[in-house]
């Protein structure tokens, strides 16, 4: 019923996350079981050994907790048990993973509202580039116990798709128990035929993915097609493909997909730029002089507190801002970006070197007050 996906060459990346869903790590119908995970841990470390970065959105939780406590929580039982299953399983996902690397884990739980939240959002992205950069392996997973109704992301294939464009990957493999896409689901149609590329997204090709086919896993293939449409959206390319088999594994170390490739809908930087330019603004602006605002323009430089004259409003660290040059003639704006920075921090920085942050306020984010990154000129 499955198979029948032929081999296709991945362009390179440099970045990546891997979702890895319930149904693959408690594969054997009771708690964590190495059976999958050894091959999908030997992924990441080939891909490490590479020089490529992975972060990694694992489920899992609720099975291990489940297996803890011999639990025979159903799948719709109340909420607060399966939160408490979660709760009891979380560690013991952690040191399951970490039985596979030799290089440190660490635990990112998230939940919606850290994600629509755009200080957390940023506090969070930071968090996880300083993981990768002193190269430990991120693993995030849903925080479960505060995660009810609307903070809920519902299922890690979306969590993944967000987390993808949070750390600006440009590929998102989500593994599962299933080859890949079918144009039907190969549960109920065994003559499903096997969808190799999506290169656009249809009414038709969401209809045809179905719910979830294993007692462990929650979203099935339509979550997966969400998330591969939400990352496209990002710039972001997602590969699906079965992470219960270790020659697709190996293959996919080295660019080979058997599998289903989702195309990106545009490029990251035109997401990224097409984002920044219809973010809605908060009320207020950040003022420059003439040598930051050349910076900005000619150079793509970041916007430093050295070059802020003065500071209008009342937003916060994270909002989308108006920046504008002042010079003899007067004031005009030149571009909008996302803040590191408060109002209030800014007055008592403006005009001062970068490295004076942390003594003046106590705590720094970085040494620029709109990262280059988070800026669009207008
Ligand atoms: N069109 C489809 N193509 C492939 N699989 C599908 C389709 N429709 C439904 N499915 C089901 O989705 C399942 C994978 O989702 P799920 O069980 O939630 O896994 P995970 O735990 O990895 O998120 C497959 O095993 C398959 O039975
Ligand atoms: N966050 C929870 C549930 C998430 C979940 O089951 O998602 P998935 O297996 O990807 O459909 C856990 O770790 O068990």
């Amino acid at each position: 019923m499955t198979g029948g996906f032929g081999e296709q060459v991945l362009p390179p990346w440099r970045r990546a996350v891997l979702k890895v869903g319930s149904s693959l790590l408690a594969a054997d119908g009771g708690g964590l079981s190495p059976r999958n995970a050894r091959a999908l841990a030997g992924f990441v470390s080939a891909c490490a050994a590479a020089g490529r970065e992975v972060v990694l959105v694992s489920s899992g939780a609720v099975a291990a907790g489940r297996a803890i406590v011999r639990a025979d929580t159903a799948v719709d039982a109340p909420i607060a048990e399966r939160q408490a299953l979660a709760a009891l399983g979380q560690a013991q996902l952690m040191a399951f993973w970490q039985g596979f690397f030799e290089r440190p884990v660490a635990q990112v739980l998230l939940t919606h509202d850290d994600l629509r939240n755009r200080r957390r959002y940023l506090n969070a992205r930071a968090t996880l580039a300083a993981l990768l950069r002193q190269r430990a392996l991120p693993i995030v997973n849903e925080n479960d116990t505060v995660s009810v109704d609307e903070l809920k992301l519902g299922d890690n294939d979306t969590l993944a798709a967000i987390v993808a464009a949070l750390v600006d990957a440009e590929v998102l493999f989500i593994a599962t128990d299933i080859d890949g896409l079918y144009d039907a689901d190969p549960r109920l149609n065994p003559g499903a035929r096997p969808v190799e590329v999506v290169a656009r997204f249809s009414a038709g090709l969401l209809a045809a993915a179905g719910g979830a086919g294993s007692a462990a896993g929650t979203g099935g293939m339509r979550t997966k097609l969400d998330a591969a449409q939400r990352a496209a959206g990002a710039g972001i390319a997602t590969v699906l493909f079965n992470g219960t088999r270790a020659d697709v594994l190996e293959g996919l170390a080295q660019d080979r997909l058997r599998g289903t490739r989702v195309h990106p809908a545009r490029s990251r930087m035109a997401a990224r730029k097409h984002w920044l330019q219809n973010a809605p603004a908060e009320p207020g602006a950040i003022v420059v002089d003439v040598g930051a605002a050349a910076a900005m323009v000619e150079k793509g430089a970041s916007l430093l507190p050295g070059g802020v004259l003065a500071v209008r409003g009342d937003f916060r660290r994270g909002d989308m801002v108006e920046i504008r040059c002042r010079d003899d003639d007067g004031e005009q704006p030149v571009a909008r970006g996302v803040s590191q920075y408060s109002a209030t921090d800014i007055r008592r920085i403006a005009r001062r070197h970068s490295r004076e942050i942390e003594a003046i306020l106590g705590y720094n984010y970085g040494g620029s007050v709109v990262h280059r990154d988070d800026l669009v000129l207008v």
